[in-house]
Formats: C-alpha cells, sequence, structure tokens
C-alpha cells in the first residue's frame, strides 16, 4: 500500500502549484507533548477516510471536530492533507491553524523538499515523517528543513529495523511509533512495546493508531509512550469530543459538542 500511495506522491509533486504563504504564528508541538493536559499527550487527529478503512465520518466538518478537539483537551491537532487515499486537503489544515490555538501537524507522506515547503506556506507546525519512505539521509534533510523553516517533526517508525536504521543517521527528538502494519492494515499495540526499548531516553515518543480505550491508553503509557495519537475511534464518536473523554474515562458533562 505505501508503494502505491508514495506512486502517487511522486506524481501529485510533479505538478504541485505553491500557494500563498499563510502569515500565521508558529507553536511547538514537542512543547505540547512535553507538558500535556492528561498525564500522557494527545494528538487528535482529523481524517475523513483511511485506505484500511474506507470512509469514517460522512458528517465531516474539520474546524468544528478540532475546536471540539481543542476544547476537551486535546495537546494537538493531526490533519491528514491528503486528498486521494484520505479525503483530506490542505485548506482543511490552514482553516483548522486559523481557528484553533494548539499546534497543528500536518499528516500526509512528504518525501521532497517541495511539500516541507508547501507545509510552512499553508501553516503547518510539524509535519511527519515516515521512515522507509526515502532513505534515512533523504529524511534528515527533510527533517533539518523543517526545522530550518521553524516546522517540527514526529519520525515515524513501523518496525525496530527501522528505528535503528535511523538513528545511525539522526535522532529525532519526536519518535512516532506506528502500530498499523501497512501491508496488512493490522494494528497492535506490541508494536509500540517492542520497539519502544530501543528509543534513546533523550526522545519523546508517541504510539500511533489503534488506539481505542483507556486500557489501550495505560497500556503504552507503560511502554514508556509520552503521547498517543488517535483517529478512528474519535471520528467515529457522535461528536469527536466525547470520543475525547470517554477514552480517558472522563465524564462528558461539560463536553457536550
Ligand atoms: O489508516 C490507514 O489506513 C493508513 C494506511 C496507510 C498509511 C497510513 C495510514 N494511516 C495513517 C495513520 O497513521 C493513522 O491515521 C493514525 O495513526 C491514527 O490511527 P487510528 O487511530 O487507528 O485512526
Amino acid at each position: 500500500m505505501l508503494e502505491t500511495i508514495l506512486k502517487t506522491k511522486k506524481q501529485e509533486i510533479d505538478t504541485l502549484s505553491m500557494p500563498a504563504y499563510e502569515q500565521v504564528e508558529k507553536r511547538s508541538l514537542y512543547q505540547a507533548i512535553k507538558h500535556p493536559t492528561r498525564t500522557v499527550g494527545l494528538i487528535a487527529e482529523v481524517k475523513k477516510a483511511s485506505p484500511s478503512k474506507g470512509l469514517i465520518r460522512a458528517d465531516f466538518h474539520p474546524v468544528d471536530i478540532a475546536k471540539t478537539y481543542e476544547a476537551a483537551g486535546a495537546d494537538a491537532i493531526s490533519v491528514l492533507t491528503d486528498q486521494h487515499y484520505f479525503k483530506g486537503h490542505r485548506d482543511f489544515l490552514t482553516a483548522i491553524k486559523k481557528e484553533t490555538s494548539i499546534p497543528i501537524m500536518r499528516k500526509d507522506f512528504i518525501i521532497d523538499e517541495l511539500q516541507v515547503e508547501e507545509s510552512l506556506r499553508i501553516g503547518a507546525d510539524a509535519i511527519l515523517l515516515i521512515a522507509g519512505t526515502v532513505p534515512d539521509q533523504k529524511l534528515f534533510e527533510l527533517y533539518q528543513s523543517a526545522h530550518e523553516k521553524g516546522m517540527q517533526c514526529l519520525v515515524e517508525v513501523h518496525a525496530a529495523s527501522e528505528l535503528s536504521s535511523l538513528l545511525s543517521v539522526f535522532t529525532p527528538e519526536l519518535i512516532g511509533i506506528n502500530n498499523r502494519n501497512l501491508k496488512t492494515f493490522e494494528t497492535s499495540l506490541s508494536q509500540t512495546e517492542e520497539i519502544a526499548s530501543l528509543v534513546p531516553q533523550q526522545c519523546t515518543f508517541i504510539s500511533e493508531s489503534g488506539i481505542h480505550t483507556f486500557e489501550d491508553v495505560t497500556r503504552v503509557q507503560k511502554a514508556g509512550a509520552g503521547g498517543v495519537l488517535v483517529g478512528e475511534s474519535f471520528m467515529r464518536a457522535e461528536t469527536p469530543s466525547i470520543g475525547i473523554t470517554n477514552l480517558f474515562g472522563e465524564s462528558n458533562d461539560e463536553t457536550t459538542s
């Protein structure tokens, strides 16, 4: 699947039209995760559809969803901007950035410097970089470029071997361990438990995908996760903010919108 997505991305990059600069202030994803609202950081994702699940939320209003995430104490928001596979759009990110005050991460398949520049222009505070999509040295160059432009990065891995290889080139401040196998689409939290011991002490790591219950959160927290990235279970909730309070076993009395 990843190979197919990357093929599409390369075609998109060939015809990429660069947007105008959005004049917006930068917010720190690293600080937000280091000082979370709860005992573990939460990156809440705005995602209409996905290759593994198809359409997830038909009643999809990205800015409203993002606002309810912020009201429910999310530390940061991840916005899918890929159109073809996730029904996202870069305009969603810009609109969300303007209507919220927490860090906004661009979730896409960023493999080229032009996309880093595009991310800056649309107002992203941070971008996702995925190990294995480009050689590690190239990933490091994209990481450096993002930082030079004032953005931060969540660097995602799917296997211990990917993390070891990456660490021989650079040490990202924020590492994402994705629990989803991109070949079978199965999620397993044991991914987080297996890879966690390889994360250097100075790094924070986020457990991504397949987190649906408070037990799931507790499990990855025990493995050392400083944060979780959750999409589907919030997007399937009647209102996404209730998805957040339910995930953390909190009362929904004050969060009804
Ligand atoms: O979600 C997919 O089907 C998918 C397929 C191929 C590449 C990436 C994919 N997902 C991106 C993500 O990592 C998730 O959107 C994110 O971690 C949230 O996961 P979830 O809470 O399980 O929606």
